[in-house]
């Protein structure tokens, strides 16, 4: 039994909860992807202390990090500090963090080495985000909402089989068309530990959880169809009966499909509340695809627009509010921030968007 309190403070700001279920709230929501880490100098200085997996396992360090960027800015809700990779790890491969290269699995998967993928006990060994995810509501003190998340079916097979980042994610992709008996099974296997693997987060504590398919701009609508679609559904639909099935609310659902452009008609229908859009996506656009659908978009500031003079910057934040309007919208950037973004420019584009009259 992990330590669990569920005797949580009362939440203040529910923004981005309202937004997501298609509320007016007060003033727009804005929270950042990736905002927990890499940026901030507070965390470069506590990760040469720490290695990143130690920070990740470790509650009180996991909180720390995740209150930072909460600390730092007036930010509408704050991301639990981990990482997708910890399912490919907790399924048995070796996942290592190298400084400027990034997540590295040094016996990447095979069809030969498939059927070695520890498949039993796999969240028992992910509790530990959970006790992070529950610690760090506690010391939130209900100032903003939590989010869990998780990597997506087809974006974990990617980092698995290349055996970290890719420029192509060919190896991956030769799966689809030449192995499609075991794709399916190990993106089978994945699914089924993801489902659980949120409802443990949302057990714990978190209030809203996103599924990053941050390598769905390697595929196709026909791909996507066949081994992304049917995959994602189950997600959505498996993690709110379990939990109906747990006695416990259901939260929002986010799904970030980034470069999924050539299938937002169809992400639309998968379950999930709230769609995210990368920067490549014109906002009247996806508007306009979802206009008869009831779905929160949340985006989709490029993260380079953080490089440009504030006051253009501004601007670009007010175009893009204009654009996208004030209904079922949680901003965001397209993407993560990056390493070297400049804080004052994440203070601009939270200052015009809590500005901005709904
Ligand atoms: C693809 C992906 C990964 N991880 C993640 C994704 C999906 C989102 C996306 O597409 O950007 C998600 C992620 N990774 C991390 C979080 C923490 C919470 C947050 O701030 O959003 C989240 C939500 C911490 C991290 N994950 C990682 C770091 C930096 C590593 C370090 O400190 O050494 C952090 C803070 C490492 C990581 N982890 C991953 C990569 C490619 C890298 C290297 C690049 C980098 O992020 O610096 C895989």
């Amino acid at each position: 039994m992990s330590k669990i309190d569920n005797n949580f403070p009362s939440l203040k700001n529910d923004r981005i909860l309202k937004a997501a279920r298609g509320e007016i709230p007060d003033k727009l929501p804005i929270w950042i992807m990736r905002q927990a880490g890499r940026h901030l100098p507070e965390f470069r200085e506590f990760r040469e202390g720490h290695s990143f997996f130690e920070i990740c396992k470790n509650a009180e360090y996991a909180t720390e990090v995740t209150l930072m960027p909460i600390r730092r800015y007036d930010l509408d809700a704050s991301i639990i500090f981990s990482d997708i990779l910890v399912i490919p790890e907790a399924l048995g491969l070796e996942v290592e963090m190298r400084a400027g290269i990034g997540p590295v699995l040094p016996q990447p998967l095979t069809i030969e080495t498939l059927s070695n993928l520890v498949t039993e006990g796999v969240v028992d060994k992910l509790k530990y985000v959970g006790e992070a995810i529950n610690l760090t509501r506690h010391k939130l003190e209900g100032k903003v909402p939590i989010f869990g998340f998780s990597g997506a079916p087809w974006t974990l097979m990617g980092y698995m089989i290349e055996g970290g980042g890719s420029k192509t994610y060919s190896k991956a992709r030769k799966w689809l068309y030449a192995f499609p008996k075991e794709s399916h099974q190990l993106l089978n296997i994945l699914t089924n530990v993801i489902i659980d693997y949120l409802v443990l987060q949302i057990e714990h504590g978190a209030q809203i959880v996103q599924v990053f398919d941050s390598n769905a701009e390697y595929l196709n609508k026909d791909l996507y169809k066949d081994f992304c679609l049917p995959y994602l559904k189950r997600i959505s639909e498996e993690v709110r009966s379990k939990l109906r099935d747990k006695k416990l609310d259901e939260v929002p659902m986010v799904l970030f499909a980034k470069g999924g452009w050539y299938c937002l008609e169809e992400q639309a229908d998968l379950g999930y509340e709230v769609i995210g859009v990368d920067w490549t996506v014109d906002p009247k656009f996806v508007r306009n695809i979802f206009k008869n659908k009831n779905i929160t978009l949340q985006g989709n500031l490029d993260p380079c627009a953080l490089y440009a003079p504030i006051g253009q910057l501004k601007s670009m934040v007010q175009k893009m509010l204009e654009e996208f309007g004030h209904e079922r919208y949680i901003v965001n950037l397209g993407h993560g921030i990056y390493p070297d973004a400049p804080i004052d420019a994440v203070h601009a584009i939270i200052d015009v968007v809590h500005k901005y009259n709904c």
